[in-house]
């Protein structure tokens, strides 16, 4: 019996890769990256709650350089989610969904997400 070709359906190394493709799977890293944020968040005030000691060794480890590193990264990912959020508010008047507009909004989510997280970082750490 011979087997015909059967039709396949697009995939990945298909289509052309797009920003609002980038955005999609950027938002939803974001937010799980969120989860593990939150979850330094509630340490640190577990140890505020503990007393100065534990306090001064949570601090310790968030102040060190890998400590920033991940605490600027969790800032970019709560902004960057936050600016995603507000991108799915503006959709939800059926606005800004043409081609072109989808793209506009996506690079300025990404842009907005560093600009306000450099912000936040140069008046509360950095300046502060
Ligand atoms: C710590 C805070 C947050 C956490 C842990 C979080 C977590 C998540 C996760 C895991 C998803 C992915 C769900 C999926 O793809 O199935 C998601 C989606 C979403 N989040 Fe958040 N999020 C947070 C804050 C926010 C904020 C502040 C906004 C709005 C300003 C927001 C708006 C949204 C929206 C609109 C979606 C759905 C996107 C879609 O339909 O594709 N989130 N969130």
């Amino acid at each position: 019996m011979s087997v015909r070709a059967r039709p396949t359906s697009p995939h990945l190394q298909i289509y052309r890769w797009t920003v609002t493709m980038t955005m999609s799977i950027l938002h939803r890293m974001t937010g799980i990256a969120n989860y593990a944020g939150m979850a330094l968040l509630a340490l640190w005030l577990v140890a505020a709650a503990a007393g100065q000691e534990t306090l001064t060794q949570v601090n310790y480890i968030y102040g060190s350089w890998f400590g920033q590193l991940v605490l600027f990264g969790f800032t970019w990912s709560l902004v960057h989610h936050m600016c995603g959020g507000l991108r799915h508010f503006v959709w939800d008047f059926a606005v800004m969904m043409e081609p072109g507009q989808r793209e506009t909004m996506a690079w300025a989510t990404l842009v907005a997400s560093v600009i306000i997280t450099l912000l936040i970082w140069t008046l509360f750490v950095w300046m502060a």
